[in-house]
């Protein structure tokens, strides 16, 4: 990988910043959405996808994550991103030798990308039939409502990319952000298993809390509650060493 230069994201979302660690890209990347499960019936959100947002569709990042947010995807990681020629070229790597190779590589890498992971159940068929076909021009005559057909140009100047397959969404979330779980997320029982014994006792205490103090800003006084009663915060204890002050606390746990 070569040496990189620093470009920051400004997002104008003003959700909490968190600085992503680098893989070798070309900037500082940050994420500006916050992890946030989705739930189906069945308990938690079960499959995630890579979505890029390509150069020439970066001007309409916004507009493009409204779509997705509509469709009811979790953005559950995003970071802007400029590739290198060798990053770009190891990502498409399945295309080398072919014609359009060169000049794929050269779109890719001529301005940042926007990289996110997606969440939703059926996530990568879902993410694939919302951008349409590969063409934008054939997009816009087949599937006119789709993200390509909408934002899209010709067949290289598509706006947007999917992973199509497991494999692939595995592969390409840990090119993008390589400190991802990608590892699969209980469902069903297991998943039940670990909020019963981990979460719904203290939730259920800090929503009657909730219920009965009626503050002017649940959201806030509940997240101060689970802080409060959380069960495995740190506990603390008075260390007395003729060293350290009566007042020295040390944590334990
Ligand atoms: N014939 C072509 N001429 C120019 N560019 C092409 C051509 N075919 C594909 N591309 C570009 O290469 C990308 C990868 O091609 P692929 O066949 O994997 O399509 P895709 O799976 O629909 O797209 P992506 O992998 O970006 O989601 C396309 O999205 C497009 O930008």
């Amino acid at each position: 990988m070569e040496s990189h230069s620093k470009e920051s994201f400004n997002g104008d979302h003003n959700q909490q910043q968190q600085q992503q660690q680098s893989n070798g890209f070309e900037d500082t990347m940050r994420s500006d959405q916050s992890t946030v499960m989705d739930f189906n019936k069945s308990g938690i959100f079960v499959e995630r996808t890579l979505a890029l947002i390509k150069p020439d569709a970066v001007n309409k990042a916004i507009d493009i994550e409204t779509v997705i947010l509509n469709q009811g995807f979790t953005i559950l990681q995003k970071r802007r991103v400029i590739l290198t020629a060798e990053q770009c070229s190891d990502f498409y790597s399945e295309h080398y030798g072919k014609k359009f190779f060169p000049s794929l590589v050269a779109f890719m890498t001529s301005a940042p990308l926007v990289a996110m992971v997606l969440a939703k159940e059926n996530a990568i068929q879902q993410w694939r039939e919302l951008i349409g076909p590969t063409n934008s021009d054939v997009a816009k005559e087949t599937n006119p409502d789709s993200i390509r057909a909408l934002f899209g140009t010709n067949e290289q100047k598509n706006a947007v990319h999917g992973s199509d397959s497991a494999v692939s969404a595995e592969r390409e979330i840990r090119f993008f952000f390589p400190n991802c779980i990608v590892e699969p997320i209980p469902v069903g029982q297991p998943a039940k298993d670990y909020l019963e014994q981990n979460v719904n006792k203290t939730l259920m205490k800090a929503l009657t809390a909730l219920c009965k103090e009626k503050p002017k800003d649940p959201v806030l006084w509940l997240a101060d509650k689970l802080m409060e009663i959380n069960p495995y915060k740190p506990k603390l204890t008075h260390v007395h060493t003729s060293s350290s002050s009566p007042d020295d606390l040390i944590i334990i746990e």
